[in-house]
């Protein structure tokens, strides 16, 4: 089975706009994809092109406007089948509140080990399986380092025992030594309990680790999918090759890196919505949006001149 199956989704914001009409954000437009159990699918794309919607979404922070969410099968809201771990453990954390409570809360809240000595074993449960000890537990947010900080909202998350966790540039806010650290726990964490995950991140390299899935994200829309090996050894998107063409120690030959900006998802491009800054751009692109196709190895790219790239 499937642990996540996405059909279509899409998130359109309406804001006002100075003069009266609405203007329309299409931060997600039509996206598919499905977790099989046990694997780890990673979304990669720069900053505004929609990941973290998408991760809201997945989680029902946010509704959205169109398409279909299905965890492990089921379209309604299951609130432990399915937790959010996000970049910044400290405002996902009440700091005047203990390291105690922060795991308390969830079990109390879904009614789950009841009594207050179940309750204390399962806490004590929760931190050792992210590696901390109960010295932790009378300890506020502000007195933990951040790659701690980050163990313990994992820990939060698995309180409920979730099946999918989606996890939102967990290493984003950690220095650079306490990322490898987070990333071994999560792969631990994953065989252990066999969880899937959903990872959110523009850090290549963090996905690299995690991924055994990835899809690449461009104002709104997947451009490639498929095996991570193959999309990060041979990407075949012109965009997928240009962000990846920063990225050291990939086994291939560098491309040609990206210039400019995303252009606004209030008014996307029309075509290819890349084909603004595509260095392999033609007319045709301009007019006619290419679908996700099939490529002979099985991954998905999204490119009017695929067979070319080949
Ligand atoms: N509540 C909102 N109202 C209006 N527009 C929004 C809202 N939330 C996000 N957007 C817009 O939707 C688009 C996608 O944003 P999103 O945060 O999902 O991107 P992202 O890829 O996760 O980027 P980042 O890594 O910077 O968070 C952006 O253009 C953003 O400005």
């Amino acid at each position: 089975m499937n642990a996540v199956t996405v059909e279509d989704l899409e998130k359109h914001y309406r804001i006002k706009s100075g003069r009266g009409e609405d203007r329309v954000v299409h931060a997600v437009d039509g996206v598919s994809f499905e977790v099989p159990e046990g694997r780890t699918l990673s979304i990669i794309g720069e900053s505004g092109c929609g990941k973290s919607t998408i991760a809201r979404m997945l989680v029902r922070l946010a509704d959205p406007t169109g398409g279909r969410i299905l965890i492990q099968g089921n379209d309604g809201v299951d609130r432990r089948a399915i937790q959010l771990v996000s970049q910044n453990p400290w405002s996902a954390l009440n700091r005047r509140k203990s390291i105690r409570h922060a795991l308390e809360q969830p079990l109390a809240v879904h009614g789950l080990h009841p009594g207050r000595a179940a309750r204390a074993a399962r806490v004590r449960e929760l931190l050792e399986l992210v590696g901390l000890t109960e010295e932790y537990l009378d300890r506020r947010p502000g007195g933990v380092s951040g790659g701690e900080l980050q163990r313990v909202t994992v820990a939060r998350a698995l309180a409920v025992e979730p099946r999918v966790l989606v996890l939102d540039e967990p290493t984003a806010s950690l220095d650079v030594s306490v990322k490898a650290l987070l990333v071994n726990l999560l792969l631990d964490l994953k065989q252990r309990l066999g969880l899937s995950y959903v990872l959110i991140t523009h850090e290549i390299d963090i996905a690299r680790h995690l991924a055994d899935d990835v899809a690449v994200m461009y104002l709104g829309r997947f451009v490639e999918k498929g095996p991570a090996e193959q999309v990060f050894s041979d990407p075949r998107h012109p965009y997928t090759r240009a962000l990846l063409a920063a990225v050291p120690g990939l086994d291939r030959e560098p491309g040609v890196p990206l210039t400019g900006e995303v252009p606004s998802a209030v008014s996307p491009p029309a075509g290819c919505r890349f084909h603004t800054r595509c260095p392999l751009a033609v007319d045709a692109c301009s007019r006619t949006e290419p679908e996700l196709r099939r490529e002979e190895d099985g991954r998905l790219v999204a490119c009017l001149r695929a067979d070319e790239l080949r």
